[in-house]
């Protein structure tokens, strides 16, 4: 198998200010997925741009924030995103096609087969998949609204080896350098911590979506899954090629050794949590570094309404979030026996179906 490239390339990278689309910048990216396939890469596409390409043509003065303008917007911006895609990359014999992804895709692992094996016989026959939300039936909270974690996603279903982010920021950099023009930039990120966090902020235009936050959730995704993150600019010809020699203007985040099982991502990046569990610190160190399951022992407090089967986060005393995992308790019967030890809760609870209130194959440690 050819080595996978995904790029994604933002709305930053594509459009101006006042909407429509940037056609030379479109030409350029081509010529430089020209150069992947030259090189004995297999590219694959992930664009925004649909809602910047479209607001000006349906007559929005700005980037619409309604759901609904937004939709009209996408579905009028999608058609002109790929019609321009479609005709520069032709330039070069490479032939694209469009395949708009939900959330909802990803949802479980039918779906998710479903959507690679798409993708797989566009890759087989030499296509090149320009992948972007579906926005125009995509509704707000079920959305990825920027397309970070989406690139993420892909990258990790179709094995990528490389995922390449390319934005109007050459890298991150220790503070919004929009804000602080005196901000250095980071080479290199071995691991996503808090404090990489915190200096990640929003968008940095009007066009934009997710800013450096959300690329960096993308880049945690990627190292999960196995997938090496670059996160920069581009705008010199055949500098796609320096990015994977490893002199790219950006930053450049490692992965973990060894991906996680698909089940552990799905858990990690794309449950939706129904409540949430508050553990003590014996509790921490058999979940982070003891890699044990959580007992009810150690669990302090549990809220929301959740069932037996549900996913819920778990925090430790501070607030700082521990991880996901898949509850064995209803939330009520979990409120009678926080705190006991095993030998009590089989006393209070008749037939204990599973002792643990975490399996450790059922849960996932999101803490660096
Ligand atoms: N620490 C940081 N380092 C670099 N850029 C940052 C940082 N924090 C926020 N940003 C902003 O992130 C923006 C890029 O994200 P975004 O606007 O969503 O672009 P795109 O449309 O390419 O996804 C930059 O223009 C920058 O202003
Ligand atoms: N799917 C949307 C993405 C919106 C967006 O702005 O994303 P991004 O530029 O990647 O932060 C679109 O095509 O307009």
């Amino acid at each position: 198998m050819l080595p996978r490239i995904v790029v994604k390339i933002g709305s930053s990278s594509l459009t101006s200010l006042e909407g429509g689309l940037n056609r030379e910048a479109i030409s350029y990216f081509a010529a430089e997925l020209s150069a992947l396939y030259r090189a004995g890469y297999q590219p694959l596409l992930v664009t925004s741009g649909a809602v910047a390409a479209g607001f000006r043509e349906i007559g929005y003065p700005e980037r619409p924030k309604l759901l609904h303008e937004k939709q009209a917007a996408a579905a009028v911006g999608q058609a002109l995103l790929m019609q321009t895609y479609r005709e520069a990359l032709a330039v070069h014999g490479i032939l694209s096609a469009q395949v708009l992804l939900t959330r909802s895709d990803f949802h479980n692992v039918k779906r998710t087969g479903n959507a690679s094996m798409a993708v797989e016989e566009l890759l087989k026959h030499n296509v090149l998949p320009i992948i972007n939300e579906n926005d125009t039936v995509s509704i707000d909270e079920l959305k990825f609204g920027d397309n970070d974690t989406l690139s993420a996603l892909v990258a990790n279903l179709l094995k990528a080896s490389h995922l390449i982010i390319l934005t109007d920021m050459d890298g991150l950099y220790t503070e919004d350098p929009r804000i602080n023009p005196a901000a250095t930039r980071i080479n290199q990120v071995d691991e996503i911590t808090d404090a990489i966090y915190s200096i990640a902020g929003g968008a940095g235009s009007s066009v934009g979506t997710g800013g450096m936050r959300s690329k960096l959730d993308a880049a945690k995704i990627g190292a999960f899954g196995g997938v090496p993150v670059f996160i920069g600019k581009m705008n010199q010809p055949g500098e796609i090629l320096s990015i994977l020699q490893g002199t790219g203007k950006g930053t450049y985040f490692s992965t973990q050794s060894a991906s996680l099982p698909r089940k552990k991502q799905w858990l990690g990046f794309l449950s939706t949590p129904i409540g949430s569990l508050v553990v003590d610190a014996g509790a921490e160190e058999a979940l982070i570094r003891g890699g044990r399951s959580l007992l009810p022992v150690g669990v302090r407090k549990a809220k929301g309404h959740f069932h037996a089967g549900d996913v819920v986060e778990v925090f430790n005393g501070d607030g700082e979030i521990l991880g996901r995992g898949i509850v064995n308790y209803d939330a009520e019967q979990l409120q009678d026996i926080l705190g006991l030890s095993s030998v009590d809760v089989v006393k209070k609870i008749n037939s204990v179906h599973r002792l643990e209130v975490i399996h450790r194959d059922e849960w996932i440690s999101l803490k660096s």
